[in-house]
């Protein structure tokens, strides 16, 4: 029996603890819409981690005999536990803004002619390259904190508004000190293949000449310097085509590292192909999908991560997520928090989207932003779940019914967030 600890927390008698007990691996079909929940149960945290979660009558039956003596108690009576959430898809590390695309395509200009023009993700490379890095660690992390506020404790990180070694190193950089000094839970993708630069665009030597640096200059150094997990390519119209893209990710494998890919957004543009072919870790936004992409996807065990927040930003078709967890494909969601096509910061309100626009159900959406998100950036042992062992990274939700978190989407019942033990907004 253990005795009391110092650090002992127990947040006690909730109406709903999601655990989301059940495969360690990424869960697809059926499998999503298994929460594990149970009803008035504590969750017991010692130091950073979960020690234990049970019924209520059993935690004070065990209290009585003189375990969990020392606890300190936080009642959550009403209240629902469920694991952070793990957001697999972001661009945080960028400076400035593009407030004024905003209006403009609100107006009727179109996001891929903006882009096609040299504006959208060029116009945030050159506000990017102009940052020093201490100016874009401060506005990153300002960005990632109001994003913990909502709900989420683990982020994946790309670079890709530099387009040049040093500008590319620094994102990552920054993306490094998120984690190293303002503890956040982080992995980073070199995402380099982002856009062709300006000043690659006026000829096809100069791109091919591009995309050569990328895998024999910035790949190689960035993991030269450790900064990088994973490498992505956004293989679509008017960005990377797919022999161009199967070049740089052919490269980063050799080089060592895992992949993700931007993949069919616009178009059926060999994205997800790809992506299957090369057993990426998952790909991304999948707006436009046959079956046969889907059974590629499943096939090769690639999870699909789906970003309605983009498809709301762009008034674009959402991804078929419904299609997807029939298929027996792996679902994530993320906020793909950008300067851009999404600058949503809120991937609580995001889950509401991926049910209203994709068709997912509240339990598959939590899945999808929790466990397998964290399963789909190598962290499944450390977060997505509430089991004893693992990281006390959980919210405490100000309803008595997960549901309401897509009910009442966008409302604020993330009424706290825990991350290693220590409730941090
Ligand atoms: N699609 C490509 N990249 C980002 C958009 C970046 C931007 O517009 O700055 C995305 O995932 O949506
Ligand atoms: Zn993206």
């Amino acid at each position: 029996m253990t005795g009391p600890r110092p650090g002992t927390i127990a947040l006690t008698d909730a109406a709903q603890v999601l655990t989301l007990a059940g495969p360690a691996g990424a869960r697809a079909g059926a499998e999503m819409r298994e929460l594990g929940i149970l009803e008035h149960a504590t969750l017991v945290i010692e130091d950073k981690k979960l020690a234990w979660v049970g019924a209520h009558e059993q935690f004070t039956a065990r209290r009585e005999a003189g375990e969990f003596a020392g606890a300190q108690v936080h009642d959550c009576r009403g209240k629902v536990l469920m694991p952070a959430l793990v957001d697999p898809h972001t661009h945080l590390v960028w400076a400035g803004d593009r407030r004024d695309e905003l209006e403009l395509r609100l107006r009727g200009a179109d996001y891929e002619e903006i882009f096609a023009a040299g504006g959208g993700i060029l116009s945030s490379v050159r506000q990017t390259r102009a940052a020093s890095e201490d100016q874009l660690y401060g506005q990153s992390l300002a960005r990632i904190t109001r994003m913990r506020a909502c709900g989420a404790t683990t982020f994946e990180i790309k670079s890709g508004y530099g387009l040049e070694l040093e500008a590319e190193l620094r994102q990552l950089r920054v993306a490094r000190r998120l984690r190293d000094e303002a503890g956040f839970r982080i992995k980073t993708t070199c995402l380099a293949a982002h856009a062709i630069p300006e000043e690659a665009r006026g000829s096809e030597a100069a791109r091919a000449s591009f995309i050569e640096r990328i895998c024999e200059q910035i790949l190689p150094a960035v993991v030269e310097a450790g900064l990088a997990d994973y490498a992505d390519v956004f293989c679509d119209r008017g960005a990377f085509t797919r022999d161009e893209a199967a070049k740089v990710l052919a490269r980063a494998v050799a080089l060592g590292l895992e992949l993700r890919v931007h993949a069919n957004e616009f178009g059926h543009t060999g994205g997800a192909e790809l992506a299957a072919e090369f057993r990426a870790r998952s790909a991304d936004h999948l707006l436009h999908l046959s079956d046969g992409e889907r059974a590629a996807l499943r096939e090769a065990g690639v999870t699909a991560t789906l970003l309605p927040g983009t498809s709301l930003v762009l008034a674009k078709p959402y991804a078929n997520g419904r299609a997807l967890v029939e298929a027996g494909v792996p679902v994530a969601v993320a906020s793909d928090c950008n300067p851009g096509s999404c600058a949503l910061e809120n991937l609580a309100m995001v889950l509401g989207l991926a049910c209203y626009g994709c068709k997912l159900t509240p339990a598959e959406a939590i899945v999808a932003a929790t466990h397998n998100a964290a399963v789909s950036l190598g962290l499944g042992d450390e977060v997505g779940r509430l089991a004893p062992g693992l990281d006390a990274d959980l919210l405490v939700l100000e309803t008595d019914d997960y549901r309401d978190l897509v009910y009442h989407a966008g409302s604020p019942l993330v009424r706290e967030v825990w991350s290693r033990g220590q409730r941090v907004a």
